[in-house]
């Protein structure tokens, strides 16, 4: 196996297409593009605020995390019956195909959906039915993670798991998302533990635009496995530390921060640092049909912006992998796909 093979750097880019790779912080809701937007409103009469996807995707001009989740949240007013999950569930994994996103771990935000009347079982169904789908037609391996909103109450966050305990099958574990600051990870600590207790994997936000505080409070108050985005770490020397002995992954997106101005370029964009100091790193699209793209796009305009080079896409990959919630197998032969691919690079 050569991690640090020699590709020229005007190969990088077909290299980083190519290579086989896992997403692991995506929000189903997030890959609603306009388009679909406007088709899913007409098919079940629902009046959007816009005119047409141009003007909708023109007021895609974001400030904060906040400004786009108002948004975010309108766009998925649309999402009613369960073939629409599975059509929103299955477009987003035909482009992970085309990215070669071999596996894919999907967040979805059930507490939208049913605050309108929506039934769990027609979210749950629709977006396992794609998820069954897009293994067998298109080779790429997908579960589910319910994400509790953290702008709720945790006694909210108890009655949803309760309503999708007919469904535990289904998905594979919980995760913590929406509005971070002023919602720290401990107000959820109950219901994280009971869920834990269910042998639920469990990840969360944190350090997308909160503190390293909530870092810490994540991994020792909820107990989690992994820390979606947690690029505000670099502020706490200590938690640098922590997260690279523990080998706690961090899901980052770096196009998603570039929208909502956690950075204000790429080139400021602090993956190469995480990288470089031993964190488990990866590459991910957060809600790509609002942050201007999916997999690919990430890589390539990170790559391009911060100068990292093949060892660097390497790793990414490799931590994709390590990070995933599957078996060992699985993982083995995923890494056998991404040595092959450098291998014919060289
Ligand atoms: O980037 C995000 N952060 C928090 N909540 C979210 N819900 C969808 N995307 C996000
Ligand atoms: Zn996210």
């Amino acid at each position: 196996m050569n991690q640090h093979p020699d590709i020229s750097p005007a190969r990088l880019p077909e290299l980083l297409r190519r290579m086989p790779k896992a997403e692991l912080h995506i929000h189903i809701e997030g890959s609603l593009e306009p388009e679909l937007i406007f088709e899913l409103a007409q098919r079940n009469g629902v009046k959007l605020a816009y005119p047409g996807v141009e003007a909708l995707r023109r007021a895609y001009a974001f400030t904060n995390l906040q400004s786009f989740l108002d948004i975010y949240y309108a766009g998925a007013s649309v999402l009613l019956k369960e073939q629409d999950f599975y059509d929103m569930a299955w477009a987003y994994f035909e482009r992970a195909a085309a990215d070669h996103v071999v596996h894919a771990e999907l967040f979805f935000d059930p507490q939208t959906h049913t605050a309108r009347g929506v039934a769990m079982r027609t979210v749950i169904d629709g977006l396992h039915r794609a998820c069954e789908d897009a293994r067998a037609r298109l080779g790429v391996d997908g579960s589910l993670i319910l994400c509790f909103l953290r702008h709720l109450s945790e006694a909210e966050a108890f009655a949803t798991l309760e309503e999708a305990m007919p469904f535990r099958d289904k998905f594979i574990g919980v995760g913590l998302d929406s509005s971070e600051v002023g919602h720290p990870p401990e107000k959820f600590a109950g219901v994280f533990e009971r869920c834990r207790e269910l042998g639920l994997h469990l990840v969360a936000h944190a350090g997308e635009e909160g503190p390293p505080a909530y870092v810490w409070t994540a991994l020792d108050t909820l107990h989690v496995e992994r820390i979606d985005h947690g690029v505000q770490s670099v502020k706490d020397p200590a938690l640098m530390k922590r997260l690279a002995k523990d080998r706690i992954p961090l899901t980052v997106c770096p196009l998603s921060n570039l929208k909502l101005c956690v950075f204000p370029k790429l080139e400021d964009h602090n993956l190469k640092q995480l990288l470089d100091a031993g964190i488990v790193a990866t590459v991910n699209s957060d809600d790509p049909a609002y942050f201007g793209g999916y997999m690919n796009d990430n890589f390539l305009q990170t790559f391009a912006a911060t100068g990292m080079d093949a060892r660097h896409a390497y790793q990414l990959a490799a931590n994709s992998f390590e990070a995933s919630f599957v078996d060992e197998a699985m993982k083995k032969k995923w890494r056998a796909q991404l040595d092959e691919v450098f291998a014919s690079f060289e």
